[in-house]
């Protein structure tokens, strides 16, 4: 029997738990199963409480108190850890049936998604046919206001990339808190942020803004202070054009918009989750009770 789930991804406070919470309510109110994995060691606050939690199994407050690390080891050691203890897992997920969608919660730390092979593992683990067998598929949150800073949207873009590949799962990425731009970009605008348009550098507005107020820069300030010249100058341009080429050769990023706070835009990321896993067509036809012959069984 097959399962099917979702692993909500992205870097620290875009809104992943915010969204599982806004899903998981989604889910009740159409009926729906969801199973809430917290995976995130630190967490704290929960809109809906886990159905099976990391920190049953191990404490990063533990972690960091007795081996003597930071936040971002200590996670990385609580990773280690579930790795070793992949039971704490199996023994959860192994009986739910087709109807549940299993939603994992995972923490924001970015070492977790580019510096270390724990979770090409950790899904390897999960979709391995015979075992768990999940169908799953991730969803890759960046936060909108990205898109009012050129450069930081192609690095969160790329690292949407980097997570893609990384992970050989279906993926959708998605940029979240669409809420708090609306009002900023004008709709033709926010068409060339859904699916990344180099060009976007060409009309940068920080750079016009700098123009107007007569600012001019000097590219080879040796001074690191002089953030401005650093993240302004001719081999910064350079860098995010070479990354913003990389996004359009390889044609694989683009966006859906959410905001968690509206049903209709919850809803519509959940019709996408469920066509990349396929979740419909496995679901049995369920009998509709028939008032007429009720009275005679
Ligand atoms: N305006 C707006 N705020 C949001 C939305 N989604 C989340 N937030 C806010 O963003 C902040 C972070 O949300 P979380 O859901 O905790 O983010 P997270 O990605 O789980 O954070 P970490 O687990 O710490 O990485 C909270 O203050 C949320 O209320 C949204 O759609 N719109
Ligand atoms: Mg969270």
């Amino acid at each position: 029997m097959s399962k099917y789930g979702v692993m909500v991804m992205g870097p620290a406070g875009v809104g992943k738990s915010t969204f599982c919470a806004a899903l998981i309510t989604h889910l009740q109110l159409n009926r729906r199963s969801a199973f809430y994995v917290n995976l995130d060691p630190a967490a704290e606050h929960f809109e809906h409480q886990p159905d099976l939690d990391i920190r049953d199994l191990i404490s990063v407050d533990d972690v960091m108190d007795e081996l003597k690390l930071g936040p971002n080891g200590g996670l990385i050691y609580c990773f280690e850890f579930l790795m070793e203890n992949l039971d704490f897992l199996t023994e959860a997920l192994d009986s739910l049936t087709e109807e549940y969608l299993i939603i994992f919660d995972m923490p924001g730390q970015v070492e977790l998604y580019t510096h270390i092979p724990i979770l090409p593992r950790l899904v390897k683990f999960l979709t391995q046919p015979g075992a768990l067998d999940i169908r799953l598929c991730a969803a890759y949150l960046l936060e909108a206001t990205f898109v009012l800073d050129r450069a930081k949207y192609f690095a969160g873009s790329l690292s949407a990339m980097s997570a893609m590949l990384m992970l050989e799962v279906p993926h959708l990425n998605i940029l979240s808190k669409m809420d708090l731009i609306k009002d900023q970009l004008r709709k033709k605008d926010l068409k060339r942020f859904i699916t990344p348009d180099p060009s976007l550098l060409d009309d940068d507005p920080a750079d016009a803004g700098r123009k107007r107020a007569g600012v001019t820069i000097d590219p080879h300030s040796a001074d690191p202070k002089d953030k401005d010249a650093l993240m302004s100058g001719a081999t910064f341009k350079r860098l995010n054009s070479a990354v913003a080429g990389l996004l359009e050769t390889f044609g694989m990023v683009s966006y859906l918009k959410l905001s968690s706070n509206d049903e209709e835009s919850v809803g519509a990321i959940l019709s996408y989750i469920d066509d990349v896993i396929q979740f419909h067509e496995a679901q049995e036809p369920k009998e509709i009770p028939d008032p007429e012959y009720e009275d005679d069984v």
